[in-house]
């Protein structure tokens, strides 16, 4: 039931590996009135977890696990019904793409507006776009309106406009997956600079190569509880020895 603060856990940010989110059998129930003989769900029902400065820890499991879950509780988006949480007074942002877009105006419109949604101030996200312009290599499309845009290019500038801003932890979920494998690429070295910079990463992904090439320890959530975490491949080895024994479809 509590979510509380992390005593002094900011006072030394250069300290690699300060504890900054520390969670200890969480239970997240959500209303479940189409579900027949029930009123909660528990889309989480036991997950402990200790999150460290600097850390990128990837976050495996099947389809409705509880991982997405997982992310808004660490983004304190969503609070615990049972167990507890601490934080340390942290920034944390969760990596969505195409905030606040607005099919009929330019891409650097969409830029700024998305910017400011994802919590920059108006001046820093001018102060960016030529780097955003330039990640998302629109060129001349950059100011024209995104209703003419692909998929691709959406992601391109969703993307770079995200990267830009600086929270003390990136969460992200699945975004990796859309994409071109040139994008995933280049997305993938952007984060992978990022986290040489400190930031602490939690990633949601299907994708084992993924996991193993932007993550140093993993958590398997499986039906809500938190059932392994320590080593990438340690980790993805025992999840897929269950997947294997006992397929569920998706
Ligand atoms: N706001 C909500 N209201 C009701 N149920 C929800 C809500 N959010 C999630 N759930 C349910 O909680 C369970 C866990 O969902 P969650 O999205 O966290 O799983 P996931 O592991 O991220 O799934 P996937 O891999 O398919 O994205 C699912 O059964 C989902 O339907």
């Amino acid at each position: 039931m509590a979510s509380t603060q992390l005593q002094g856990a900011t006072e030394a940010p250069s300290a690699a590996g300060e504890l900054i989110v520390s969670m200890r059998n969480v239970g997240v129930a959500f209303s479940a009135k189409r579900r027949l003989g029930e009123s909660r769900f528990w889309a989480l029902e036991d997950v402990s977890l200790e999150l460290r400065r600097g850390e990128r820890l990837g976050i495996i499991g099947r389809n409705g696990a509880g991982k997405s879950t997982l992310l808004r509780v660490i983004a304190g988006i969503v609070g615990p019904d049972r167990g507890s949480v601490e934080r340390a007074p942290i920034s944390c942002q969760l990596l969505s793409l195409m905030v606040g877009f607005s099919p009929h105006l330019s891409g650097r419109d969409n830029a700024i507006l998305s910017g400011m949604m994802l919590g920059m101030r108006h001046r820093d996200i001018k102060q960016r776009l030529p780097a955003i312009h330039e990640f998302s290599e629109l060129g001349e499309f950059f100011e024209q309106p995104i209703s003419s845009y692909s998929t691709g290019m959406l992601l391109r500038l969703g993307f770079s406009v995200a990267m830009q801003v600086e929270p003390d932890v990136l969460l992200i979920d699945e975004v990796l997956s859309v994409g071109d494998a040139e994008f995933q690429e280049k997305s993938g070295a952007a984060l992978r600079e990022r986290m040489r910079n400190g930031c602490t990463v939690v990633f949601v992904s299907h994708e084992d190569s993924q996991v193993r090439q932007l993550c140093d320890r993993a958590l398997w959530v499986e039906h809500g509880k938190s059932l392994m975490q320590g080593p990438v491949e340690d980790v993805l080895a025992a999840y897929h020895a269950v997947l294997h024994a006992a397929p569920v479809a998706k």
